[in-house]
């Protein structure tokens, strides 16, 4: 069948960063405007993220999840005004789903000092965990796949002809989230239970790590009515564009629904950096757009029931 035999194209971003030769960047920007058209997914290698640092960072994972449960629920992210911390297995369930998810995940987000607009902004929750096994590699690998989100920003803008410079304003102070995931294996999750059910991203850009060998990721493809299931690669990332983006690029640039399947025994991990842009800023993928729909609006308008905002919160977002 054809879609045994496709694959999300992988391109290499060292062409982009590190240009040897004159064209070099259009190619790259080329490539990514024509996977996020055809199947707003792609793979990247060359990104710059060390080898060692996302080593680091999948033992920070393992480390954090083997904590005892009464532990982990001390952290719980419902607990916390911007939703960071910790998640348990069975927490999220979609309209339409038959059963939660099976994955238990953590969040980080910006570090700013105090709760600003009602939890969009504000510090972290870090475990009780030495710094060197949990925080700094974390922290470390948080700013690393920020940097690559908003590289990945610019090229989408560029793809579509417009300049780099539009990202000042856009990423003034961009709201990035990072999600840690741990997925049970398979023969401790239910019968039709997925590890996340199929969904779109919501926002910007999305930056995924697999754990190298422990595939599980799985893209729709509506012209093949089927899943393609995308390796786990040593060193290779998982990019894909989220609502927000389609909205935004007029349709050009898609987003597509994806799920995860466990399929290997043991446990999977995984980590997912999403770059959404600053909470006041506008589309910057169409800048004559007539709708100043700002960021912080359109994650209201998605999260409203799950963020723990208040009115006055709304109100200084502009969503009163
Ligand atoms: O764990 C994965 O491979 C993907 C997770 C995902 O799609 C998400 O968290 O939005
Ligand atoms: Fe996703």
């Amino acid at each position: 069948m054809l879609s045994e035999k496709l694959q999300l194209p992988v391109i290499d971003f060292a062409r982009y960063l590190a240009p040897e030769a004159p064209g070099d960047q259009e190619e790259v920007i080329a490539q990514v405007r024509a996977a996020c058209q055809e199947y707003g997914f792609f793979q990247v290698k060359g990104h710059g993220i060390p080898v060692g640092l996302q080593h680091q960072l999948l033992k920070s994972l393992d480390r954090l999840f083997s904590m005892p449960r009464e532990e982990k629920m001390k952290l719980s992210y419902l607990e916390n005004k911007c939703r960071r911390g910790y998640e348990a297995s069975g927490m999220s369930l979609r309209p339409g789903d038959a059963m939660p998810d099976s994955k238990e995940a953590y969040y980080l987000g910006r570090e700013d000092p105090v709760v600003e607009l009602s939890g969009f902004y504000g510090p972290n929750v870090w475990p009780n965990i030495p710094e060197d096994e949990f925080r700094t590699p974390a922290w470390e690998y948080y700013q690393k796949t920020s940097d690559l989100g908003k590289t990945i920003w610019e090229i989408l803008l560029q793809g579509l002809g417009y300049p780099v410079s539009l990202m000042e304003a856009f990423a003034k102070r961009p709201l990035v989230q990072m999600k840690m995931i741990r997925y049970p294996s398979p023969s401790a999750t239910l019968p039709g239970q997925f590890g996340v059910g199929a969904h779109n991203d919501f926002g910007g850009v999305t930056v995924l790590l697999q754990q190298p060998g422990k595939d599980g990721l799985e893209v729709w493809l509506e012209e093949q009515q089927t899943w393609l299931s995308v390796p786990a690669v040593e060193d290779v990332y998982v990019i894909n564009c989220g609502d927000m983006i389609m909205k935004w690029s007029g349709g050009q640039y898609k987003s597509v629904r994806h799920r995860v399947i466990n399929k290997s025994e043991g446990e999977r991990l995984s980590c997912a950096t999403f770059w959404h842009g600053d909470v006041f800023a506008t589309n910057p993928l169409n800048p004559n757009d007539p709708n100043k729909e700002t960021v912080g609006q359109l994650l209201v308008k998605r999260f409203r029931h799950q963020m723990s905002i208040h009115k006055e919160g709304l109100a200084q977002v502009g969503e009163a």
